[in-house]
């Protein structure tokens, strides 16, 4: 059992957060916590973002972890912000290695068979199947999960909360993410608190 695997399991979404503007985070997180989300997975897509996990941090009971880190120098900026876990998009050996060396639980991206193997030789087998949707969907994870038998797997990527509950029903999947809980600009905490409390229960 690796820590990753737990953070996988805490609750069946990810939050997939790209926030533009830092005052947003905590009532963001909030909402999500209160809705039954803890796991706060925060996309280093915007400027604000490292300051959105010094903010999420506050939110007790919020597990705050950073995406889209594509290098180092994104580990080592996630790491000094407090993030708790890395989620990266795709999986390179300079990553994957400074990831593992520094300890941090460590969710890389995979799409394809040779992906998974790459993970596996560095000791690898919790990853984030994205794009989920473009890349097969769910006859892509299922044919994956084929010789992959230990693997598991957060489908990211095009998925929705219609689409979720067919994902999880899969042994191979811990958990998914998405973005589709938060619209843009300033949050409706209300109605960010109710989606989340849609998505906690799809278990
Ligand atoms: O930014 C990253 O690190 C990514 O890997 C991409 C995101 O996880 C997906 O873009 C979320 O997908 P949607 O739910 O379809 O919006």
């Amino acid at each position: 059992m690796t820590r990753i695997d737990t953070i996988m399991r805490t609750s069946p979404v990810i939050p997939v957060l790209v926030i533009e503007d830092a005052a947003h985070a905590r009532p963001i997180a909030e909402a999500l916590v209160k809705g039954g989300l803890r796991v706060l997975e925060v996309t280093l897509r915007t400027e604000a973002a490292l300051d959105v996990i010094r903010e999420m941090k506050k939110v007790e009971g919020a597990i705050v972890g950073a995406g889209t880190v594509l290098n180092e120098q994104d580990l080592r900026r996630s790491i000094d912000a407090g993030a708790e876990f890395i989620v990266s998009p795709g999986l390179t050996e300079s990553l994957g290695r400074a990831a593992i060396a520094s300890g941090i639980p460590f969710l890389p991206g995979v799409a394809n068979a040779g992906d998974i193997m790459r993970g596996l030789d560095m000791g690898l087998d919790r990853f984030k199947f994205f794009p989920a949707e473009a890349s097969g969907g769910l006859k892509a994870l299922k044919a994956l999960a084929g010789p992959f038998g230990n693997v598991r797997f957060c489908p990211t990527g095009g998925i929705t909360a219609e689409t979720a509950p067919t994902y999880l029903a899969e042994e191979a999947v811990l958990c998914v993410g998405g973005s589709w809980l938060i619209g843009k600009g300033a949050p409706d905490v209300a109605a960010i608190e109710d989606m989340a409390r849609k998505a906690a229960s799809l278990a």
